[in-house]
């Protein structure tokens, strides 16, 4: 007899474990394909991991239940791809049914019912010469038309350049045969795409193309560390041009749906239609679809963003991290996974490369790269020999000395009206999205916060509403002080929205741009503000940090950072590491094609992470921040997870991480902090306690994390998530 193997979705029933079924007459299975199976006294679905040809029933204890249906006609994960569920669920401590599901594309999870609907086209797929008679002039025309095309013809273009009735006729008399057949949604119209000519590499490129190549040799991974406008691009593009010419596969990630439209343009550009696109803000058609041509062989290279490293190409010779530092390659959520390890994983699997490209590695690559673990190839300079843009640290608090009280230094004052003058471009980058922080008032100090979350509320000027940013309460601006009855009550601090206010009173001629979450909510909106700007139909672009990294305009020769110290003071070990990459990123977007300069305002210009980045030396600030990193025991010393417990009431979330404190604290190989509330302690009404787990032995802590989520996930009051 036939049986599989099957990981069970049952919420209240998260094992790792599969159970057995009988595969029955007629039932085509395979492995990775969804089945429907009785589970206690119901009907769930699940994931087959296995098959077992001739089992024997006394190979099982009970007498094995039937599989009800198998619901694919073919597997929607490869072989591949369940491993490295498996290898998921290792490194972060979570389930199997879980990290299958963060590979399967959202598209396919969808309930059979309103499961995505292949898109058909009427196609003319045969053209019968000598029916028509050429009298008929008009039809005799659309025949001879059809006879010169390759077939099959879209029914509605043919209709269009010829009138419904005629395509009508030529239906009736049978001279043209039409077929429904199956189109792919695009997401994108590689005929819009200028050619993105490829260059002649510079000498510095070409020593960095050709360690990479004797690395691919090898399939090793490696540190792509080129400065801002260095011209990595080109060189990791070339590499997949050869991995592509040989008959391999490649992906790309992005770090940032912002930096999509650059990389299409770019990778279509230069490779056409063998390019698939994923990421966050597809339909779910679209997305359905893109998976479907990378299945079926028909792309060459995947951009994308994070998940797109799950992309199901089968013969992978190469795979790219671009902007590598970026935190959104660590998903938050359970399953916490971090996608460079998963691409790594991948190359080991396809014996290829991976290659981790920045101007401002994390600190965590750069020391593997050190100690050798991957290939270091740097790039020190810029192309065409360009200098590295001119930083400017301004002290604002000698601002405030001087009676300024506005936004911005005289210094960027200045350099702007400079810029527009001589009509190039300009980026600020101020990174906090809405009008005012908060609304305070001025007698009795009170702050307006949101009824669900312990923050206090944003001030919106197009909804003319206060909004919280981590639920969706929104109230009216109160015109009294909700706490004394005070009109005092005043809007505080800045935001984007503020922030282009002010830019446009300053500067009333210039065309302002502003890019951050909230002028991007909807489908298309990044590259919609990206061609403006690129298209110099703008001379400001105001964001948030989604505008600080990658971008390539070659007009834009002054970048200014409003409040380089919102990054600085944030309560985390990364903190000066994110300011410095922050910083450096985002001056690089300056002079790319000629001089620039980048201002920094700030009220902390002593501040390490502020002086290296000023003076373009990663080096220093590495070793300067790996001093401190060793002295505190941080990462890349140790590792680090927390755990976070959540609830309605904040004394269950205290107690269940208390007793897991307790629990964990003789522990030697681990040392655990006591719990402490969240940053943001209550979100939606939902109470969240975390603590920090340090550890070198990292399998020994994952094992023992695993245990407390098979222990705790059934707790039905807390939820807890592990973040390794
Ligand atoms: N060999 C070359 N000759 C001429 N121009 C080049 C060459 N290589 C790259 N460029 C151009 O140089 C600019 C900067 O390249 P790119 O955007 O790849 O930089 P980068 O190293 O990725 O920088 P960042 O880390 O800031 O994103 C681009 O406009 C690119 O088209
Ligand atoms: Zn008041
Ligand atoms: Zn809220």
């Amino acid at each position: 007899m036939r049986t599989v193997e099957v990981i069970v979705d049952v919420p209240a029933h998260q094992t790792n474990q599969t159970y057995d079924y009988l595969i029955q007459e007629g039932q085509r299975v395979e492995v990775g394909m969804r089945v429907h199976v009785p589970f206690g006294n119901r009907n769930v679905e699940g994931f087959v991991l296995g098959i077992k040809e001739d089992a024997q029933e006394a190979d099982f204890k009970f007498a094995l239940k039937p599989v009800y249906a198998v619901l694919d006609e073919e597997p929607v994960l490869t072989h591949e791809l369940i491993e490295l569920a498996k290898y998921m669920c290792e490194q972060t401590a979570s389930f199997m049914i879980n990290a299958l599901q963060t590979i399967l594309p959202a598209a396919l999870k969808v309930g059979r019912k309103q499961a995505v609907k292949v898109k058909t086209q009427e196609m003319v797929v045969r053209v019968i010469d000598g029916v028509v008679q050429p009298k008929a002039k008009k039809q005799f025309e659309a025949v001879e038309f059809l006879l010169g095309q390759r077939l099959p013809y879209s029914a509605t273009e043919l209709r269009k350049q010829f009138s419904a009735p005629i395509v009508q006729s030529l239906l009736q008399k049978g001279a043209i045969v039409t077929e429904e057949q199956e189109v792919l949604r695009s997401v994108y119209n590689s005929s819009v795409y200028e050619e993105y000519v490829k260059q002649p590499l510079t000498a510095a490129q070409q020593v960095a193309f050709d360690a990479i190549s004797a690395g691919r040799e090898s399939g090793q991974a490696m540190l792509l560390h080129g400065v801002t406008g260095s011209g990595k691009t080109e060189v990791y593009m070339q590499q997949i041009e050869a991995v592509v010419a040989s008959g391999k596969q490649a992906i790309v990630l992005v770090p940032e749906i912002a930096l999509t439209p650059q990389m299409v343009q770019r990778f279509v550009g230069r490779f056409g239609e063998a390019v698939a696109v994923l990421h966050s803000r597809l339909s779910n058609g679209e997305r359905f679809d893109q998976w479907r041509l990378i299945e079926r062989g028909e792309v060459k290279i995947v951009v994308g963003t994070r998940s797109a490293i799950f992309a199901p190409l089968t013969d992978i010779g190469l795979i790219v991290i671009d902007e590598e530092h970026d935190s959104s390659y660590k998903q938050e959520n359970m399953p916490a996974y971090d996608t460079r390890e998963m691409a790594l994983w991948r190359a080991d699997f396809h014996h290829c490369s991976v290659i981790f490209s920045s101007a401002t590695p994390s600190l965590e690559t750069y020391a593997r790269a050190q100690v050798d673990r991957y290939l270091y190839v740097g790039i020190h300079e810029r192309i065409a020999g360009l200098m590295m843009p001119e930083v400017k640290v301004i002290d604002m608090r000698e601002e405030l000395h001087a009676k300024n009280l506005s936004m911005f230094s005289r210094d960027l004052l200045a350099a702007i009206r400079d810029r527009l003058d001589k009509k190039e471009q300009i980026i600020l980058l101020f990174n906090r999205r809405g009008y005012a922080t908060f609304v305070k008032c001025r007698e009795c100090g009170y702050v307006v916060e949101c009824p669900n979350c312990d923050i206090s509320l944003t001030y919106h000027k197009t909804s003319n509403k206060l909004h919280c940013h981590y639920c969706e309460h929104q109230e009216p601006l109160p015109q009294t002080c909700p706490n004394c009855t005070s009109p005092y009550i005043k809007l505080f601090g800045q935001g984007t929205q503020r922030l282009t206010e002010a830019l446009q009173q300053e500067f009333p001629d210039a065309r302002i741009l502003r890019m951050d979450r909230d002028t991007t909510s909807q489908k298309g909106s990044h590259q919609a503000i990206f061609d403006t700007f690129s298209n110099l139909e703008a001379d400001i672009l105001v964001g948030t940090q989604m505008i600080a990294k990658g971008l390539d305009f070659p007009n834009v020769t002054l970048v200014g950072v409003l409040a380089a110290d919102q990054t600085l003071n944030f309560p985390d070990f990364r903190a000066s590491e994110r300011a410095f990459q922050l910083l450096t990123q985002v001056s690089g977007r300056a002079g790319r094609q000629r001089a620039g300069t980048a201002i920094i305002q700030t009220y902390m210009p002593d501040h390490y992470a502020i002086q290296f980045a000023a003076k373009h030396d990663y080096q220093g600030f590495y070793q300067e921040e790996m001093k401190i990193r060793k002295q505190h025991y941080y990462p890349p010393y140790c590792h680090v997870s927390s755990l976070k417990a959540t609830a309605a009431s904040a004394k269950e979330a205290y107690d269940l991480l208390f007793a897991i404190y307790q629990e964990f604290k003789d522990d030697e190989a681990i040392q655990i902090y006591k719990p402490v509330p969240a940053l943001i302690a209550r979100v939606n009404n939902q109470y969240t306690y975390q603590c920090l787990l340090k550890y070198k032995d990292k399998k020994h802590t994952l094992a023992r994390l695993y245990d407390l989520q098979q222990k705790y996930y059934k707790h039905n009051k807390v939820s807890l998530s592990i973040s390794v």
